[in-house]
């Protein structure tokens, strides 16, 4: 059953703040709050975050060789030279812009109040600390498996919008991107290129989620964006150019991810986990939101086919590795993300699918 308060959207709870309190429902425990301290963004700790230039990764063992120290270390890793044209990266976060902004009753059209389409993310309880944010989840691929009935039409003729042409251009361009990490990946763990590629199969499936962030005046008691791992193989994240709010955990320490301009931030999540028997790591992140700004990221995610059964692949399990990780139903993954999520837990762990087996850890 859809939670009573499943449509009221962060936005207009922002827009009638202006005299009240923060809603209970956002506000944090005390410690669960973010540390506002170390949410203003740090360029003495932001230039550590590691940086890949996807276009030699195919030819330069050295670029390889960083992408993989960034997934064994951080998860994530700073994407240059990945080919996006910087003139469509504009475009498609200006229609983000466009689209959050436009009037209520313009986005609703795009929702039912579940999981796709444009809302708030599930309300499973009462007792659920909502994060300050609504977005818009669609799915990209297979194409035929598209709900149209969810993707935001052009406003106008002359408004930028998330039209079909500019999503479906985005779907191309982060797929390709997508590809060149998994070849590089597959080498990295010792097996040729399309080991990864095969493994997610013709039929994977792809979701993009643009998130929309209002701006908190009690940003110290909220969660933009709760600390989470995302299940899938991949993601790639194209953020705001100029409010930063992602941080990522790096030895029991949040760091702030810094603006990016036109590079992406791209890394392996729970699926690439398990399927690289925790060689890869998924990075828990959060975002934090802004007193005064709103932003805005758009993130691509991508899973295996949902019929498959994914787990550590046998040449990736011997006798000084052993499975990290059980096997498990790809769409048994992703049904449980929500799950998970809801409470704040990784899908792995909610779904009893990691191997808490301490000869393994040790050996990790
Ligand atoms: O807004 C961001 O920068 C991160 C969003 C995110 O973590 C997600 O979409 O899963
Ligand atoms: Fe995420």
């Amino acid at each position: 059953m859809v939670h009573g308060d499943q449509g009221k959207m962060v936005q207009e709870v922002a827009a009638e703040l202006l005299n009240g309190g923060l809603p209970d429902r956002y506000v944090l425990s005390e410690e669960k709050r973010p540390n506002t301290t170390v949410a203003q963004p740090s360029c003495k700790l932001a230039a550590t975050i590691p940086i890949v230039d996807v276009s030699r990764l195919a030819e330069s063992p050295e670029e390889a060789a960083k992408l993989g120290s960034a997934l064994q270390s951080w998860g994530p890793f700073v994407a240059t030279g990945h080919g996006m044209s910087k003139e469509f990266m504009d475009e498609i976060l200006d229609a983000t812009r466009e689209f959050f902004h436009s009037p209520l009753e313009q986005k609703q059209k795009c929702s039912n109040f579940q999981n796709e389409g444009y809302g708030v993310d599930r309300i499973d309880s009462d007792e659920q600390v909502l994060d300050w944010c609504d977005r818009l989840w669609l799915q990209l691929q297979p194409e035929d498996e598209r709900r149209l009935q969810f993707w935001p039409q052009p406003l106008s003729e002359c408004l930028i919008c998330i039209g079909k042409q500019l999503l479906h251009e985005h779907t191309l361009e982060s797929g390709r991107v997508t590809m060149e990490v998994l070849k590089a990946m597959a080498k990295l763990v010792g097996q040729k290129e399309d080991f990864f590629i095969e493994m997610v199969g013709e039929r994977f499936k792809s979701y993009t989620r643009f998130t929309y962030y209002p701006p908190c005046p009690r940003s110290d008691l909220v969660n933009g964006l709760k600390p989470h791992t995302d299940n899938s193989v991949v993601l790639l994240l194209l953020m705001d150019k100029d409010v930063t709010g992602l941080q990522v955990l790096k030895d029991g320490s949040w760091i702030d991810v810094p603006v990016l301009g036109h590079d992406l931030l791209v890394g392996g999540d729970e699926g690439m986990e398990i399927v690289s028997n925790a060689v890869f790591k998924a990075p828990w992140h959060r975002v934090v939101t802004n007193a005064e700004k709103d932003r805005m990221s758009l993130a691509v995610f991508y899973q295996p086919e949902p019929e498959r059964i994914i787990g550590p692949p046998g040449k990736l399990v011997h006798e000084e590795r052993p499975p990290f990780f059980k096997r498990c139903l790809v769409q048994t993954l992703a049904d449980g993300y929500w799950d998970a999520f809801a409470v704040g837990n990784r899908t792995v762990d909610f779904l009893n699918v990691r191997i808490n087996d301490e000869a393994a850890v040790a050996k990790n």
